[in-house]
Order: C-alpha cells, then structure tokens, then sequence
C-alpha cells in the first residue's frame, strides 16, 4: 500500500498513540497491565523477573502479576491519579497471546474504559488464530516481535517453540515460528489492525539480516521499532549494538518502513508518560554536552573531603 495511504487509514489512532508516533511520546502516557506471565517460546535474551526485587526497567519485568478481576479498580486508580493516559497495553511478561487472561482483560476494558485504546504485543506465533477476537475486542494496535525471517538465523535467538501441544527446537521451531508470525500479521493487517513490528538488533546474529524483515513485511507494518539487544540470559555474554550501529541498521530499514526510535524498552507493569526516563537523554542532546566516555568512573583520587 501507497506510504500516504497507509499513514492517513491509521491516523486516528496513531495520532494518539505514543508508541505509534514519536511527537506525542511526551505528551500521551500508556499503562501497561501485566495479566500475562506465561510464554510459548523461549528467546535466548529473555530473562523475566517478578516481585520486589525485580527493580530493572527493561521488558519482561513487573512488580507483580495483575488478576483480571483487579484490573477495572487498578486502571480507575491510575486515571485519577496520572491524566492524560489513552493507551492500554498488554506486554507480557510473557506473551499476551498465550494467556486468557488477556482476553478477559480486554473484555473488561472495552466495557468498563471504550475510550482507552487497546493495544498488545506479542511474539506472533498465536496472532493468526487470534486476530479477528482481537479485532472483535476493539483492539487497535499490535506490536509483533519479529528478529529474523531465516529459520537458520532465528534458530540461534529462540531455543524452543511450544505448539500444537509439542515443542518444536531448532529450525523446525523457527519456522513455525516465522510462517505464523508473517501469515498473523498479514492476516491481522488486512482485518484493520495496525501493526508495529518490534526487532531486536543482536549484532552477533541478525544485524545484516534485519533490512531482510524490513523488506518483508513493509506492506503491512506501520511502523517498526529495532532496539537494542540487553544482554541477559543465555545472551549475556553477547554485545549490545553500538550507537552508530543501531543508527544505521534503522537507516538501511527507513528505505522500507518508518522507523520509531522513541522507545523506552519499558516494563510489562509500565504507567505514566515514557518521557519519564528520557529526561537526562534531552537535556544531554539540548546542551550539546560532550560525551563523557573517557571519564575513568572507578577512578577516586581527584575528590577530597
Ligand atoms: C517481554 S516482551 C513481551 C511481549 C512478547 N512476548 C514479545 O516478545 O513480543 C516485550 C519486548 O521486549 C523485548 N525484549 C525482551 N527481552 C529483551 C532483551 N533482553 N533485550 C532486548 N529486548 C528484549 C522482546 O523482544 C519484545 O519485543
Ligand atoms: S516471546 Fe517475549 S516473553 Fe516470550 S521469551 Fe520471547 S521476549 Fe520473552
Ligand atoms: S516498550 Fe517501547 S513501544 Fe512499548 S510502551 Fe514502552 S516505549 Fe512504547
């Protein structure tokens, strides 16, 4: 579809969603509901955490996990409290689309909140089952992770994949995987949802091969969203990107989708505006502060009391 044609079909939404369009990234907040911890794959990156002591603010993290039955009186507490919040979203920990209470979640807010949209992400290997009960709950946007589209190099991201009651590894896995991710989105597009693709960049594994998902999928995605690998689990002794690579691994996938380079990387329990955290980065870029990398942090002689 024509790029125009496609931005002013969606735009009503994603006037208004901040993880849509970067403009409002300040100005709109989300809440993200943890409803759903359990996963049907198994992401060599994802370490999930819960509880007090789960303080990071990455994806895969939450202080608790929420009852469908709390839900109305918690996202009541969170509109009086913070204003300005249009957005719902249910981002794990695990995968949305893996949990039923997902479902009864947003059957709770398309009742109780029809004003909020509603908003989810997932890994994709259920959205080809699940999008036309997505799109009959009013659901509006939805985020697909996709981090490869060659089984041979997808094999090397995620070890398992739990379906049809079996779990398939290796390549079998990655290509079930792939074919319901690719046949869900296009399926999900068609029936009016508008779709962000998520990517991972793993310089070690996919970054000459993300263009290739770009490429893909750039007649059905909105918008695409490439962040940066956090080391973790069985990835932890792997590099993140540098800033430069992340810049140009957006730039080569711009030519084919527009590119969101907003995100947080929040937490599945998420609320308020995303600019939260990304105060001290603006003030930074507004002053043209010089980048402080020489400076030796566990060097102690030059204070004295
Ligand atoms: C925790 S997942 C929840 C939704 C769903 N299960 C999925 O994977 O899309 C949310 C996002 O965080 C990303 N994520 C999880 N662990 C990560 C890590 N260690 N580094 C970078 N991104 C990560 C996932 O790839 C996904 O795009
Ligand atoms: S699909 Fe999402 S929740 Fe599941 S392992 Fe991968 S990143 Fe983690
Ligand atoms: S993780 Fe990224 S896309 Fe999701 S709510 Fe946060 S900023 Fe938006």
């Amino acid at each position: 579809m024509n790029e125009n044609i496609k931005m002013s079909k969606f735009a009503h939404i994603t006037k208004v969603h901040p993880c849509f369009n970067e403009k409002i990234h300040d100005k709109v907040g989300r809440v993200h509901l943890p409803v759903a911890p359990k996963c049907n794959i198994a992401c060599k990156f994802c370490r999930r955490s819960l509880g007090k002591e789960a303080c990071e603010h990455r994806p895969g993290v939450s202080l608790t996990i929420l009852k469908p039955e709390d839900v109305e009186e918690y996202l009541k507490r969170v509109l009086k409290e913070i204003p300005n919040i249009k957005v719902v979203g249910i981002a794990g920990p695990g995968d949305s689309l893996f949990n039923k209470e997902t479902f009864e979640t947003l059957e709770i807010i398309d009742e109780k909140f029809p004003d909020l949209i509603k908003c989810l992400s997932t890994n994709g290997l259920l959205l080809n089952k699940y999008y036309k009960k997505l799109a009959d709950l009013n659901v509006k946007t939805v985020t697909v992770t996709v981090n490869a589209i060659n089984p041979e190099i997808l094999k090397d991201i995620v070890e398992w994949v739990y379906y049809n009651k079996k779990i398939h590894h290796n390549v079998e896995g990655a290509k079930i995987l792939i074919e319901n991710q690719i046949d869900g989105i296009k399926k999900a597009f068609d029936e009016g949802l508008v779709i962000k693709i998520n990517t991972v960049l793993i310089p070690e594994i996919n970054m000459n091969h993300v263009v290739e998902i770009a490429k893909e999928l750039k007649d059905y995605a909105y918008i695409q969203n490439i962040i940066p690998l956090i080391p973790l689990y069985k990835m932890k002794n792997m590099r993140p990107p540098t800033c430069e690579e992340l810049k140009r691994v957006r730039e080569e996938c711009e030519k084919y989708i527009p590119q969101f380079r907003a995100c947080g990387q929040c937490r599945a329990d998420s609320v308020g505006l995303i600019k939260e955290r990304k105060i001290l980065e603006e003030f930074f870029k507004e002053k043209n502060m010089e980048q402080n990398k020489n400076l030796d942090v566990f060097e102690l002689k030059h204070f004295s009391h």
